[in-house]
Formats: C-alpha cells, sequence, structure tokens
C-alpha cells in the first residue's frame, strides 16, 4: 500500500502512513499522540501483536485484511467520547454499503456481515495534558478469512471478497474519507447524530440475547437497540434496562 497515494485519493486532509509491519498500530498511536499535532492514519500491512476487545488479540492475516488506526483529538474529557464506538460502527457501515457490502452492527461495536464478524474497532485513549482527549480508533477488516486464521480464532468469521478484489490504496482512502467526516460530526453533535442509524442497522434488534462478563450471564432480554449515549437498552422480565458494559451474545435455545 502507498500513503502518499491514499493521501491523494482521499479528500479528508490527513495525515497517512503505512508500514509493512508492526506490533499494533493502536498501540504505536497511543505511543505518539503526545507529539502529533494533526490527526494521523496508520496503516500496517502486518501486525504481530494486534490487540482487541476486553484484552484479547486480534489475529488477521497479512494479505487478507485491512489493519489501521487512526488517531483523532476531541476536546472536553472521556464524557465528551460517550458511544464514540458505536459511531464509528456506523461511519463503517454506511462506507462499506456505498462500497456494495451490506452490513449490521452488533453492541458495542462489531461489524457483521451475514451474522459473521467481517470488522472489529478498538478504540483507546488518553487525556491531552493541555485539555481534551486523544482517540485511537483502530480497526481491523477481514476481505477474505483463511482457514487457519479461522481455527485460530475458534470461530467462523466474515469475508468481503468483493472488497478483497478493490484496490487496497482505493479502498483505504474511501473508508478514511467516512471516517474523517463521521468524527467532525461526532465532535459537533455526539452520538445523538448516529443513533438512529447504529438502531437501524442493530443486527439483533428483538432477539432474545445474554450479556456475558468473561463468560458469566449477567442479564437475558430482548435486545431493543441503543440509547442516545450508546446504552444497550434490554427488556428483561423485570422491565427495561440499560447496559454499559460487557459482551452480548445470542441465546442458545435450550
Ligand atoms: O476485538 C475487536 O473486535 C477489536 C479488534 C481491533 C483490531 C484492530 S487492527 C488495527 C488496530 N490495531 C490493533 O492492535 N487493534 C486494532
Amino acid at each position: 500500500m502507498n500513503a502518499d497515494r491514499i493521501a491523494a485519493l482521499s479528500g479528508a486532509g490527513v495525515a497517512v502512513e503505512v508500514v509493512a509491519q508492526t506490533g499494533s498500530t493502536n498501540a504505536d498511536l497511543l505511543g505518539r499522540a503526545a507529539s502529533l499535532p494533526a490527526p494521523v492514519l496508520l496503516v500496517a500491512e502486518h501486525q504481530t501483536a494486534g490487540r482487541g476487545r476486553a484484552g484479547r488479540s486480534w489475529l488477521s492475516s497479512s494479505e487478507n485484511s485491512l489493519t489501521f488506526s487512526l488517531v483523532w483529538k476531541f476536546d472536553g474529557g472521556p464524557q465528551a467520547l460517550l458511544g464514540l464506538p458505536l459511531a464509528v460502527g456506523v461511519m463503517l457501515g454506511d462506507a462499506l454499503d456505498r462500497l456494495g457490502v451490506q452490513v449490521r452492527l452488533k453492541w458495542p461495536n462489531d461489524v457483521l456481515k451475514d451474522g459473521d464478524k467481517l470488522a472489529g474497532i478498538l478504540i483507546e485513549t488518553q487525556s491531552a495534558p493541555g485539555g481534551g482527549v486523544w482517540a485511537v480508533i483502530g480497526i481491523g477488516l477481514n476481505l477474505i478469512m483463511p482457514d487457519e486464521v479461522e481455527a485460530q480464532l475458534g470461530r467462523s468469521a466474515a469475508g468481503a471478497p468483493w472488497l478483497a478484489r478493490m484496490e487496497r490504496d482505493v479502498l483505504m482512502a474511501a473508508l478514511l474519507d467516512a471516517l474523517a467526516a463521521g468524527l467532525r460530526q461526532f465532535a459537533q453533535h455526539g452520538f445523538g447524530a448516529f443513533c438512529v442509524r447504529w438502531n437501524l442497522r442493530h443486527a439483533w434488534q428483538g432477539e432474545t440475547v445474554v450479556i456475558l462478563d468473561n463468560g458469566a450471564v449477567l442479564h437475558e432480554g430482548r435486545a431493543a437497540g441503543v440509547d442516545d449515549t450508546g446504552r444497550l437498552l434490554l427488556d428483561t422480565e423485570q422491565g427495561r434496562i440499560t447496559v454499559m458494559a460487557g459482551d452480548v451474545s445470542l441465546r442458545v435455545k435450550a
């Protein structure tokens, strides 16, 4: 992939860097955030220590996935980022739709294609000394899922062969444009500007789900979308509750 070409194809005005290999693009940008004057996109052709949500690792194949992080500074404290991971899911969903791949979203921020995970989003943050907060938005997109990666994951994951045939620089520029426009909108209006679109893409709307914490079931109920701060609404036997954290899984029928 070519950084100059991605920057030229994109209208986002964001600095672009491409490296052949690194441990984790998120770790790299978190380490540099304090010295960055403006947003930077870092793309890695290969990651050796990709990080996933909840301390998990992120496995991907070099040839068949896109792994990148975008660092963005927001005014305000951590509150300003409420719902950001979900909003990024909407930005990706809209961009992928335009590229001909229909996706849905699983709370809090997985991108699904035909029920399997197509992309994962990991946002890590750091306070800026003079005020504000840096968000490092890391995205791993599976273009084609090779059998050996699926075997290591222990589950099936989606691929998007149509995207895999696209020129990588063109695909990356399209995603960068969607993210930059979306992040500017988020900075002004917060998750409220994305909530309706998230709910329209909700993969498990009305389905009976369980909320898990380290594998233990915390709640069970019907998924009813998210509120305007990004919390999952769950209709349980005791009434509606809001869920702030955890993994959601479809209930396995007895
Ligand atoms: O667990 C998840 O679903 C989130 C996965 C996020 C993976 C991406 S790949 C690029 C960036 N760098 C990392 O180390 N992780 C994110």
